[in-house]
């Protein structure tokens, strides 16, 4: 379980949110929804541990973050507005690089079937940089499958995608709930039919769930 309690953040000399309290059980997924500059991307770094807030606890699994300590990190699959790839390598050195790195050892054999399912097997030993967007997201999102982890934290992962791979995302997404796993996603595009049971937090709007 994530939860988190009377949760401040200002940025320079502006409040953006206060009082933000919510709890999600496994299983359950969060859209994160608001105007331009309401916090919301600030607010998933926050709970990836990026980022500071000025008040308020953050519990994984009934457990202070500040506890948790860098073991959080491993909790956790941050995919935020930059992609996280090396640019000069492969889809496929990326996805055993960041497999490797998280201590679940990935064999090629592997990393091949996983960049299949997100539609990359024809681009898997190209380097990243001449990948069009879409491609990109999907070489960044293929970490998703690849390593298990329970939280999925996720700014705007629809964005260049095409309709065939946000449809598909959206079954990623509906699995890995089903299979107990967490999810707090920002969109500013409604979400594939394949989600259930999607809580939304309007943070222009309001500060509890
Ligand atoms: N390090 C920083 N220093 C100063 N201002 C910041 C900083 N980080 C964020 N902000 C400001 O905080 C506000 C919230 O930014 P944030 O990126 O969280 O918004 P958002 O809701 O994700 O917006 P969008 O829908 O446009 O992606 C913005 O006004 C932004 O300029």
């Amino acid at each position: 379980m994530l939860s988190v309690s009377k949760l401040s953040a200002q940025r320079a000399d502006r409040l953006l949110f206060s009082g933000l309290s919510f709890a999600l059980h496994a299983g359950q997924c969060l859209h994160l929804r608001g105007a331009n500059g309401a916090g919301k991307t600030t607010l998933l770094k926050i709970l990836a541990g990026l980022s500071t807030a000025q008040d308020g606890e953050i519990s994984w699994q009934g457990r202070p973050l500040a506890k948790w300590g860098d073991d959080y990190y491993g909790m956790l699959h941050y995919l935020g507005h930059k992609d996280g790839l090396k640019d000069l390598l492969s889809p496929l050195a990326n996805l055993r690089i960041a497999a490797d790195l998280s201590g679940q050892a990935l064999s090629e054999a592997a990393a091949l079937k996983t960049l299949a399912q997100a539609g990359l097997i024809r681009q898997s030993d190209l380097a990243v940089r001449v990948l069009s967007q879409g491609q990109k997201k999907r070489a960044a999102l293929a970490r998703l499958l690849a390593i298990s982890r329970p939280l999925w934290l996720l700014d705007e992962p629809f964005v260049a995608l095409d309709q065939a791979a946000q449809k598909q995302l959206g079954e990623w997404i509906s699995r890995h709930n089903h299979d107990g796993g967490i999810v707090i996603l920002t969109s500013h595009q409604a979400l594939p039919d394949a989600i259930q049971n999607v809580i939304e937090l309007n943070l222009s709007a309001g500060c509890s769930v």
